[in-house]
């Protein structure tokens, strides 16, 4: 089994509740949400130690949300100006690679200089739920992107994604989609529970729409232009009428579709590696998979997706939030 960095929080993971992780042996709760010890460890050095830019672009997502999409976008729309599409960065890197998790930044030898030798806008991101975001980002001018999906495709997608990570990475046996399902029911899923999850950000862009901006997966695929170009004015770069009438904007959602991204051999056989202090590493090409919305509607029986719907009504009902 790969291992994972014993850093100065092993006291504190040591007395948390856990269950049975998913790309780990097991998870830990931590304030109210579930980690494998590889993120946990970043969870809690980020609260301490990240300190934000009022400049600073965050991407902030669950797990499987389309996060490596989103990243792919805003490189693409930032970069737009500075590189063209033959010797563009997406070439040669995944997304991951150049927009980190700030949690999984804490296995990189020195993760402060890491952070400082980043130039404004630093584009970043995240998995850790808005309770538990450091301070220093709360209390700053950081625009915050958050991406959500439906919970029964989101469900698929972590359970295959760990199904290969856990056979080829970690050497355990399989988790059956039955008791993926179980788990993530009642929470137990990186940064878990979905719901709360979705829902702690939710309420942050209701709260305060020029900071938070809460996108779905499904509206990305479905109006990707629209979304495109809203992603783009929030962060800071819009589109001008001549960049839109000159094609930009479809170049760059050709240039970062999945049938692109997927067929590029950095994302076909490129690894991505956690950092230098841990051994975790894998293919790239686990981030792609399909693309696709309903495709839960293949691997789930009717009784699984019943129930995943009534929970995402109890929990969602009162918010406005549909999925
Ligand atoms: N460019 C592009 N367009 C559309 N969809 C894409 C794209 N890139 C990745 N994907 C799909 O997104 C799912 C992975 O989600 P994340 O990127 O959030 O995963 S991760 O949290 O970063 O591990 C996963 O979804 P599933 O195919 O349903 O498993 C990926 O296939």
């Amino acid at each position: 089994m790969a291992s994972v960095s014993l850093g100065v929080d092993q006291e504190i993971i040591s007395t948390l509740p856990k269950d049975t992780g998913w790309a780990a042996e097991h998870y830990y709760q931590y304030q109210n949400f579930w980690y494998p010890q590889v993120f946990l460890e970043g969870v809690i050095w980020a609260q301490q130690d990240f300190r934000a830019r009022d400049s600073d672009i965050f991407l902030a997502t669950f797990p499987k949300c389309g996060t490596t999409w989103a990243k792919a976008l805003m490189i693409a729309i930032k970069n737009r100006k500075d590189c063209d599409y033959s010797s563009h960065p997406l070439l040669t890197k995944n997304p991951h690679d150049i927009v980190p998790y700030i949690e999984l930044l804490v296995h990189q030898d020195n993760p402060v200089e890491y952070l400082d030798s980043m130039a404004s806008p630093r584009l970043l991101a995240s998995h850790i739920p808005h309770s538990s975001l450091p301070n220093s980002l709360l209390d700053s001018d950081t625009r915050v992107v958050y991406i959500a999906r439906n919970p029964k495709d989101v469900l698929v997608s972590f359970w295959a994604f760990s199904e290969k990570l856990r056979s080829k990475v970690y050497r355990l046996p399989p988790l059956s989609l039955e008791e993926g399902f179980e788990l993530f029911c009642k929470g137990v899923a990186l940064a878990g529970p979905f719901w709360d999850h979705v829902l702690g950000y939710w309420e942050a862009s209701l709260k305060n729409p020029n900071k938070v901006l809460f996108f779905k997966f499904e509206d990305l695929k479905a109006d990707t232009e629209g979304c495109v170009k809203r992603l783009a004015e929030f962060i800071g770069y819009p589109f001008s009428s001549e960049e839109e009438k000159e094609g930009a904007v479809q170049e760059i959602i050709k240039f970062c579709s999945f049938e692109n991204l997927s067929s590029l051999e950095v994302n076909k056989s490129g690894t991505y590696h956690v950092g230098p202090k841990t051994d975790e590493k894998f293919s790239n090409d686990v981030f792609f998979r399909r693309g696709e919305t309903g495709d839960s509607q293949k691997h789930l029986t009717p009784k699984m997706l019943e129930r995943l719907d009534k929970i995402t009504e109890q929990k969602f009902g009162a918010s406005g939030l549909k999925f």
